[in-house]
C-alpha cells in the first residue's frame, strides 16, 4: 500500500482553562476543514464543554464522567469501534478526521497508547499527532507546579500558545524558553481566541510510505537538540528528550534486538519514540512509532532523501529509571 488510507486522529490537550475549547471550537467553524468527529472527554457530571462548542452536534460526542487517560481507556476504544460501525452502516457524515479533546489533567501518553494496544483499531485510524495548547498568562507557573502540563508539552507535537493577548512579553519569553528546554526543536504556535489556520495543525505525522526523508525533519523537530551533551534537554529530573543521530546504517540484529528490548520494557514512562532508521543492507529507511513501549510495526518509506540518509531517533522518557535504562540500551547499540 502506497498511500495510509485510516482516518488520521488528533488528541487536543492543554491544562485547565488553557484555551482548548476555544481552539476547538473556531477550527469547527472554519470552511476550509474537512469534516471531523470530534470526542469530548470532561470530568464530573455535567458536562459543560459539548454546549460550548458549536457544531453539527451529530458529530460532537462527549465521554463525560472520567477521565480517558486513567479510567475510560476501555470506552475510548469502544467510542472509536463504534464511529467507524456508524460511519460504515452510513448513520454518520463521512467525516474525515477524528479529534479528541482531553481533559485538562490528562496524560496524553496513555491515550495514545490505546490505539497502539488495539489492532482492530490501529488498521482504521492512524494517529496524526498531538495538539496541546498553553495558557501564556499561567503556563510558566502550571508547568512549574503541574506534572501534567509538562507532559502535554513534552508529548506535542503542536504547541498553541494561548492568550498572548494578556500576557507580559517578558513572561511570554520565558515561557517559551521553558518549553524548549521541556520540548527542544518545538516551534510553539500562536493563537488569540483560536484564531489559527487548521493547515498549521493538522498533517503532521508521516503516514504515507511515500513521504521523502526530508519531510521527517519537521515531524521529529531535531534541529533544537543538543546531541551528545549528557545533562541536555533536562527539565527537573522528569522528563528528558533525547535525540540519537548515527551517520552509519545499524546493524540490522543490533537494531531487532534495541527495538525488542524497547518493546519489552514497556514502560508507562516511556512516554514517545519516533524517527527513522537506516539499516544496513536495507535500501530504504523504516519509520518507528511507538507509546509507552508500545511500537507500531517498522514501515518502510519508500524514498531517501539524496542528501541524508541518517539514523535520527528521538525519546522522551519521565523519571530516572527510564532515562537510565535508555542510556544503557543506546550505549550497548554503539
Ligand atoms: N484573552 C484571551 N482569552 C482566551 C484565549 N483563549 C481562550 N481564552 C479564554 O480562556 C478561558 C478558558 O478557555 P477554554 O477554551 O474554555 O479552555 P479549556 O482548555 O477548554 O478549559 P477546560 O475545559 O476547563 O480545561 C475562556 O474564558 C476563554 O474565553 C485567548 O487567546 N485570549
Amino acid at each position: 500500500m502506497s498511500t495510509d488510507e485510516r482516518t488520521p486522529l488528533s488528541v487536543l490537550t492543554g491544562f485547565l482553562g488553557s484555551g482548548k475549547t476555544t481552539l476547538l471550537s473556531r477550527l469547527l467553524q472554519a470552511p476550509s476543514l474537512p469534516p471531523m468527529a470530534v470526542i469530548i472527554n470532561e470530568f464530573g457530571e455535567v458536562s459543560i464543554d459539548h454546549e460550548l462548542v458549536e457544531a453539527g452536534s451529530e458529530d460532537v460526542i462527549e465521554l463525560p464522567g472520567g477521565c480517558l487517560c486513567c479510567t475510560r481507556r476501555g470506552e475510548l476504544a469502544s467510542t472509536l469501534a463504534g464511529l467507524r460501525a456508524r460511519r460504515a452502516r452510513g448513520e454518520l457524515p463521512p467525516f474525515a478526521r477524528v479529534l479528541i479533546e482531553t481533559t485538562g489533567l490528562a496524560e496524553p501518553a496513555p491515550i495514545l497508547r490505546t490505539l497502539l494496544d488495539d489492532a482492530a483499531l490501529a488498521a482504521d485510524f492512524a494517529l496524526d499527532g498531538v495538539i496541546t495548547t498553553v495558557d501564556a498568562r499561567h503556563g510558566l507557573a502550571t508547568l512549574a507546579a503541574q506534572p501534567e502540563s509538562r507532559a502535554q508539552v513534552a508529548l506535542a507535537d503542536r504547541l498553541v500558545l494561548t492568550k498572548t493577548d494578556v500576557a507580559e512579553p517578558d513572561a511570554v519569553a520565558l515561557l517559551r524558553r521553558q518549553i524548549a528546554e521541556i520540548h527542544p526543536g518545538l516551534e510553539p504556535l500562536v493563537a488569540v481566541h483560536g484564531d489559527i489556520a487548521p493547515q498549521a495543525l493538522f498533517g503532521v505525522a508521516i503516514r504515507d510510505a511515500t513521504a521523502r526523508s526530508e519531510q521527517i525533519e519537521p515531524w521529529l523537530g531535531l534541529r533544537g537538540f543538543r546531541l551528545g551533551a549528557p545533562d541536555a534537554n533536562r527539565h527537573g529530573a522528569d522528563i528528558r528528550a533525547r535525540a540519537l543521530q548515527r551517520e552509519t546504517p545499524l546493524d540490522i540484529d543490533a537494531f531487532r534486538c534495541f527495538f525488542a528490548m524497547l518493546s519489552d520494557f514497556g514502560s508507562a514512562d516511556l512516554l514517545r519514540v519516533k524517527g527513522i532508521v537506516h539499516l544496513a543492507g536495507r535500501d530504504l529507511p523504516f519509520l518507528v512509532h511507538g507509546v509507552q513501549g508500545a511500537f507500531e510495526p517498522l514501515q518502510p518509506l519508500q524514498h531517501w532523501s539524496a542528501q541524508d540518509r541518517r539514523t535520527r531517533l528521538v525519546f522522551i522518557t519521565r523519571g530516572r529509571l527510564a532515562e537510565e535504562w535508555l542510556d544503557a540500551l543506546l550505549t550497548a547499540l554503539e
